[in-house]
């Protein structure tokens, strides 16, 4: 006997304007199941689950949850219904603290004549965290003292507080470390136990497979197909997403290892309290020097440092002819580009157009005369988009409206389009689709070959060993390995070094 159904979506198209994001999709989702959804940047995952979490309604189609007729008025009126979600965009509320961000919207459960009784709504934040296994986050801190990857537990805590029926996690968790993920993992798991159900949207094949009960895949906003476990087999996946067969390497397939001599940038002696403890190196022309370690080792931070976002309490970051970086301003000047793991709130202006945010960095070059001509804008702005494949209905639109990994490839096409020579990439992968990210790599190693040099920042082992020509561990705010480029490296010898 098959599980009872517990959410029926039928016949649910989505426009925005002109884009036709959802076109017809019927899906249904059984109690106990851990669905993936998967398909490229684009493909109507976050529309799909934007809809049944209330963020907004489908243009047709009608949805039913444990068989009555289900149209959630907004989020919290999906989340009284047994529905929540934790988006793949930034969702706390900065300027406010952890347990306000928790109990958002449900502040009157704490509130007795108009006072907020705080003692209690700390105790049971506290309490909700402890259930979801996050610790080391005091409730009553402002929002603001913690990370990217502790914000997006903070969400999940607030998520999973009205123990939903149907929990979605939208691309989560390539902000988090190993940890954090472990963490997910293990609620997924506890929630199959409890026969609620999950629907899981990653650009992690592997994390997929392992995680999910069936998969299904979107394309175009379109629905292709639907897997049972026992038919999951990569190949067919990744066919089925991109609707053709993906040929060629994936990573870089020399092992030569050769830059040149040339310095490019330094870091000397890099502090920042309890982050970084002295980390030095030296980044030269034409290499691609990756640095890992766990989410906490201080390498996100290095990479502000060399873009000069932050200033190090001692120590400094150098170019190669010998300046001292002080600011992204400066930095920008002397052709250095940086992608931020935190995309949204760092690398670009969501309310601006595509091509304002193109243009910014090379604003100097697109203009005569301090006059900017729109001609030349639209130009060199169609030329990224072109080149990258972003996919957008118009130059003109709002960057908010993109997806996801289209949003990530503005970001990159900022930078390319600024001729810039160094590049810092922290996490640069993240949320982005598997032909787009053979296509990112392709385009580092291009870059490499013109005598271009990178710092890649990342989390996964697989692409700082498939890209890197040096990779750099930090332990602990501390330099601990430097590994060469060979084809012999591994994953567990990595590790070694990291914990
Ligand atoms: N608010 C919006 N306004 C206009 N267009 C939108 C809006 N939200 C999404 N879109 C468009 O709808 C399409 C589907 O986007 P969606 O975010 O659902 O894709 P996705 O599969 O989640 O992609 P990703 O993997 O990059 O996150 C895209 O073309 C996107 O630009």
């Amino acid at each position: 006997m098959s599980a009872e159904i517990i959410l029926k979506a039928n016949h649910i198209s989505k426009n925005f304007g002109l884009t036709h994001a959802l076109k017809d999709i019927s899906i249904q989702i059984e109690r106990g199941e851990i669905i993936g959804l998967i398909g490229e940047n684009g493909s109507g995952k976050s529309t799909f689950s934007s809809i049944i979490s209330g963020v907004y309604p489908a243009t047709s189609g009608t949805l039913e949850l444990k068989g009555q007729p289900y149209k959630p008025s907004d989020t919290m009126d999906a989340q009284r219904c047994g529905i929540s979600m934790v988006a793949q965009e930034m969702g706390t509320l900065p300027g406010i603290g952890v347990a306000d961000n928790i109990f958002l919207g449900r502040e009157e459960k704490f509130t007795k004549y108009g006072i907020v009784n705080r003692k209690e709504m700390y105790q049971e934040a506290a309490k909700a965290m402890e259930v979801v296994g996050v610790a080391g986050i005091n409730p009553a801190d402002p929002i603001s003292r913690y990370s990217l990857e502790e914000r997006k537990l903070i969400e999940v805590v607030r998520a999973l507080y009205s123990e939903p029926e149907i929990f979605i996690v939208d691309e989560t968790t390539t902000a988090l470390s190993q940890k954090g993920r472990d963490i997910i993992y293990k609620i997924l798991r506890r929630l199959q136990e409890q026969d609620k159900s999950v629907l899981f949207i990653s650009h992690d094949l592997e994390e997929l497979m392992t995680v999910c009960s069936k998969l299904i895949i979107l394309r175009d906003g379109v629905f292709i197909e639907e897997l049972e476990q026992k038919d999951f087999e990569e190949e067919r996946i990744k066919e089925l997403m991109v609707g053709r067969k993906l040929t060629g390497d994936y990573y870089r397939s020399d092992y030569d290892g050769n830059f040149g001599e040339e310095v490019v940038l330094k870091a000397e002696n890099v502090h920042i309290k309890q982050v970084l403890e002295g980390v030095s190196l030296e980044l030269h022309k034409g290499e691609i020097l990756g640095i890992g370690g766990l989410t906490d080792c201080g390498m996100h931070e290095l990479g502000r440092v060399l873009f000069g976002i932050e200033k190090p309490v001692y120590g400094e970051a150098v170019l190669g002819n010998g300046e001292v970086i002080h600011s992204p301003k400066q930095a920008i000047k002397n052709k250095i580009g940086y992608v931020s793991k935190n995309r949204d709130q760092e690398a670009l202006i969501l309310s601006a157009s595509i091509m304002d945010n193109m243009v910014l960095p090379s604003l100097s070059k697109i203009s005569s005369a301090g006059l900017i001509f729109k001609g030349a804008e639209k130009k060199f702005t169609a030329r990224q988009v072109d080149g990258l494949s972003i996919k957008c209905r118009e130059i003109t639109q709002d960057v908010k409206d993109l997806s996801g990994g289209n949003k990530q490839k503005v970001v990159f096409g900022k930078w390319l389009a600024n001729e810039s020579e160094i590049f810092i990439l922290d996490c640069p992968t993240r949320g982005i689709d598997i032909g787009v990210k053979a296509f990112m790599y392709q385009l580092m190693y291009q870059l490499k070959k013109e005598n271009k040099s990178i710092i890649m920042i990342s989390e996964e082992l697989p692409e700082l060993i498939g890209m890197s020509d040096r990779i750099m561990i930090l332990r602990k705010g501390r330099v601990q390995k430097i590994f060469e480029r060979s084809p012999k490296l591994s994953e567990s010898v990595i590790i070694k070094e990291m914990v």
